[in-house]
């Protein structure tokens, strides 16, 4: 069938995707909302949305006005919990005569004061934290329930929830686009492969590492780039350690595969992470930082890793890990977990706190008891 079609004028058009329709006016839309710039999410209900994080007090009071002082600071469910108030759909919080400063403390900072006055929020509004996450934006947004032709906000890019839902599939869609070896200094020989597509994210690579048998089942670490820990050493995490322990276990087993996915913070970028360090250096640890920007406990997607195995090949791994969700996640998407083998790094001082809550709130395979021995031991 072609896929071309001609338009109203007898133009020739070509036949989008719908995905890759939805995921276009993704793009558009959270480039707007990162600009500072309002969007409209279109459905039974018409609601205009602003960033907090980006918007200026001159760009949030301009919403003020044309919506007429009905704007509402919508926060997430893990917000709301945050703030004491655990309502499972999030809520909105009317904010008529409070100021930039005030509302940015709702959103996101950790000592804010409790709203008194709120509702719970519609479902609807879920699309609008997807499209944030898709942003790489806090998942605080300034809303107002407009009229479908309102003046104010004609011109303004539109998005419906289904477009943002669509946009997902974009996920695992990615295609090799080069393939070059590289030497590495602990690795006999190993090629980046990069591939191209997905949603939000930029080119992705697999290092190969060797000539590994895809016929059985292939040594793999799916990684998450982590600036601080993989490039620069920081001891408040594990993952340079695993990143290199991962690339020595392939090695040593003759060959395989490290996936490194460009998703810093466990998917909230490297602006949410630092800010998160910041919750963190006043007592609260990884995941109750993340709930207090009004993030869930992970936010990372597998789908590019899946679609990057299968592209070389691979549909048996032994995976390098101690998250099971990677493992499940594989699975679930048609590749077959063999066997899972642990990862492990230094454990710090500085790194102990955030190992034993991977161990006991996020259910890695760690051995608590040997994370708090680890040091005693030194
Ligand atoms: N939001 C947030 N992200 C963090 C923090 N510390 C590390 N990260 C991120 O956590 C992710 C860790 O990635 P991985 O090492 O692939 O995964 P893992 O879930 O620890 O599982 P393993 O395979 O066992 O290493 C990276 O995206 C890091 O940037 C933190 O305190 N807050
Ligand atoms: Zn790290």
């Amino acid at each position: 069938m072609s896929n071309k079609a001609e338009n109203r004028n007898g133009e020739p058009m070509t036949m989008l995707d719908p995905c890759d329709v939805a995921r276009r006016a993704c793009e558009i839309a959270g480039a707007e909302l990162r600009f500072g710039r309002p969007v409209v999410l279109v459905g039974e209900q018409n609601y205009a949305a602003l960033a907090l994080d980006t918007a200026t007090s001159g760009d949030f009071d301009r919403f003020a006005q044309v919506t007429g002082g009905k704007h509402m600071l919508f926060l997430t469910a893990e917000r709301s919990h945050a703030l004491g108030l655990a309502r499972p759909k999030g809520v909105l919080v009317p904010l008529a005569g409070v100021s930039h400063a005030a509302a940015c403390e709702l959103g996101y900072r950790m000592k804010s004061p409790v709203p008194t006055n709120f509702e719970d929020a519609p479902e609807e509004l879920a699309a609008l934290t997807a499209l944030s996450s898709i942003a790489l934006l806090l998942p605080a947004l300034v809303v107002a329930r407009i009229e479908p032709d309102e003046p104010a906000f004609a011109g303004v890019t539109r998005i419906t929830a289904r477009e943002i839902a669509v946009s997902g599939e974009a996920e695992s869609r990615y295609e090799m686009m080069a393939r070059t070896e590289v030497p590495l200094r602990d690795v006999d020989k190993a090629e980046f492969v990069v591939f191209r597509g997905g949603l939000s994210q930029r080119d992705q690579v697999a290092i190969v590492v060797g000539d590994p048998d895809v016929e059985r089942s292939v040594p793999i670490r799916i990684h998450s780039s982590c600036i601080t820990g993989d490039l620069f050493g920081s001891l408040k995490c594990d993952c340079g350690d695993q990143l290199r322990e991962g690339l020595r276990l392939i090695q040593a087993r003759g060959g395989g595969v490290l996936i490194y996915l460009d998703q810093e913070g466990r998917g909230t970028g490297i602006g949410a992470k630092m800010m998160a360090y910041g919750y963190q250096a006043h007592g609260l640890d990884t995941i109750d930082a993340d709930e207090t920007l009004g993030f869930g406990p992970d936010l990372r997607r597998y789908g590019a890793a899946v679609a990057m195995l299968k592209a070389l090949g691979i549909a048996k791994v032994e995976l390098l890990t101690n998250n099971p969700t990677k493992a499940a996640f594989l699975e679930n998407a048609g590749i077959s977990v063999t066997r899972r083998t642990s990862v492990l790094g230094e454990v710090t001082n500085e790194n102990q706190a955030y190992l034993t809550t991977k161990a006991m709130r996020a259910g890695h395979q760690l051995d608590v008891r040997a994370i708090a021995q680890a040091l005693v031991a030194k």
